[in-house]
């Protein structure tokens, strides 16, 4: 029901959204923790080094494609998200899946060697040297940090990202009021979660990660337009089709 008001049925959007998060989020915690000091040696480190800028785009474009799919998975089991238009889920998605992908990925960084989970390894940020975008990349890795340093749990990302999508100040949606209410439901579900685990104090400081996260795609975006004029026939042929629909 899109308006839960009773304690259960926040707790089931709770556990609806945390279930969806588990299921969509590429690789595990324990996963990638096995993982955590596999680094790339020199030889593949200069192969990546030396590849042509589209060369590496595309190669990081298919990657964060497959992502931004997840993330759509992710939506659709979010209590009253499949109850919104067509339209408004697609507005939703096209402005808020790659800030989810950028909350995701401050889940594979290991902050003791800043690396980030990248191709099977951990890279640094030399790796994508050839990506001709260092500020992108330090934006990226700058942000992860500070997700890091709020030690959230796998709950609190999954409550977090839910509420990263449902947005009702993103713009050109028709039912605006519908998806105040399914916001509201989210944040009652992270404040939920937040009060269960007595961190209330993170609150705060999840806003201002999300005013972060919005200045950030903006200029991922800036960086994407860049590239698509500079590079038209990757970015208009080799896109895979998802990325030029959620991205063009
Ligand atoms: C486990 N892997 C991961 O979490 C990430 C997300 C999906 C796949 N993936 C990576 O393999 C990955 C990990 C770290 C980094 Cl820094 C990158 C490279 O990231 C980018 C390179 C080019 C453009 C990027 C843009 C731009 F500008 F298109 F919006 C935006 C984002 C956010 N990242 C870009 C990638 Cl592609």
């Amino acid at each position: 029901n899109l308006y839960p008001h009773s304690l259960r049925s926040i707790e089931e959007l709770c556990a609806s959204i945390v279930r969806s998060h588990r299921e969509t989020s590429q690789y595990r915690p324990e996963e990638l923790q096995a993982l955590k000091w596999k680094l790339f040696n020199r030889e593949e480190m200069q192969a990546y080094q030396s590849k042509s800028v589209d060369e590496m785009w595309q190669h990081c474009a298919v990657r964060l494609t497959d992502a931004v799919q997840y993330v759509v998975e992710f939506a659709k089991h979010i209590p009253g998200f499949r109850m919104l238009s067509q339209n408004d889920q697609i507005a939703l998605l096209k402005t808020g899946s790659m800030e989810v992908v950028l909350v995701r990925m401050s889940r594979f960084f290991n902050t003791e060697n800043n690396t980030v989970f990248f191709d099977g390894k951990f890279a640094g940020a030399e790796v994508f040297k050839s990506l001709a975008c260092g500020d992108l990349i330090e934006a990226v890795f700058h942000f992860a940090h500070g997700m890091c340093a709020l030690k959230l749990t796998e709950q609190q990302i999954a409550l977090f990202s839910a509420l990263v999508l449902i947005n009702a100040d993103r713009p050109c949606l028709e039912d605006r009021g519908k998806v105040q209410r399914v916001q509201r439901n989210v944040e009652l579900g992270l404040t939920h979660i937040l009060h269960r685990d007595n961190q209330e104090s993170l609150m705060p400081k999840l806003y201002q990660r999300m005013a972060v996260l919005r200045s950030l795609c903006s200029l991922h975006m800036e960086k994407l337009r860049w590239f698509s004029q500079r590079y038209p026939l990757t970015a208009h042929s080799l896109f895979p089709p998802l990325y030029k629909e959620l991205f063009a």
